[in-house]
């Protein structure tokens, strides 16, 4: 199966918005990185913007939303015709309704689980997800290094996902290079977001033509 490469936008140019996201469009989906400067130290943009990206974008787009009180701000993000949005374990009150919520409106729900958040709560709960965001740095920065110990997380979640016979995909973020996305993969993941090593290539076909290949010798 060929791998899912999905380039972040908060290492684009946010004044080139348009010219960037031009330069990803060999791109399976654009990982689009929500922040609210409470649920993380960092603030990016909200559904105003995203509306915009979403009009000019040749992709889909991946919402990730990095803020505090996703039962009640995701919905909008479904409502505005995003493909997948994806919400934290660790801000959501209810997860299981606001996933049933998010599919109602016509998006694919995902849940996102911090490097320190244990999966074993939500292996049972699979089939309610479409996607499952494993945090492979501390949210909030592009640029940080990738974190190897929660790759124990992918393969616990690979197993219960052919236990239960769901049909999940399985994305990383943080960290994704060239080099380290074969251990991911190898773990388990089939979805790899990637901002600093698109966005910082001279080339970012290129770069996203490489993680591509640099993944599909590994993904099952
Ligand atoms: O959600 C986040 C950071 O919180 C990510 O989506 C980053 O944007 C990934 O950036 P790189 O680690 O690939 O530079
Ligand atoms: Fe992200």
């Amino acid at each position: 199966m060929a791998a899912r490469i999905n380039p972040s936008i908060l290492s684009a140019d946010f004044v080139n918005m348009q010219r960037d996201l031009e330069r990803i469009a060999s791109a399976d989906y654009v990982h689009v990185d929500v922040m609210d400067n409470h649920f993380v130290p960092n603030l990016t943009f909200g559904p105003q913007m995203v509306e915009r990206v979403q009009a000019t974008s040749p992709v889909p787009l991946d919402v990730h939303l990095m803020i505090d009180d996703p039962d009640r701000w995701a919905p909008q993000y479904a409502e505005i015709g995003c493909f997948s949005v994806t919400f934290h374990a660790e801000a959501a009150t209810a997860p299981v309704t606001l996933a049933r919520t998010l599919r109602k409106l016509g998006a694919r729900a995902g849940i996102a689980l911090s490097p320190k958040t244990d999966v074993g709560a939500y292996l049972e709960l699979l089939p309610e997800f479409d996607q499952v965001l494993v945090m492979t740095v501390e949210p909030g920065f592009g640029g940080q290094k990738f974190l190897p110990h929660v790759m124990s997380k992918l393969t616990r979640l690979r197993e219960a996902a052919a236990r239960l016979g769901t049909d999940v995909w399985l994305e990383v973020d943080g960290g994704v290079t060239e080099e380290t996305i074969g251990i991911a993969a190898d773990a388990g993941a089939d979805t790899f977001v990637a901002g600093s090593s698109v966005f910082g290539a001279s080339d970012a076909a290129a770069a996203i033509e490489g993680l591509r290949s640099a993944a599909s010798a590994h993904v099952h």
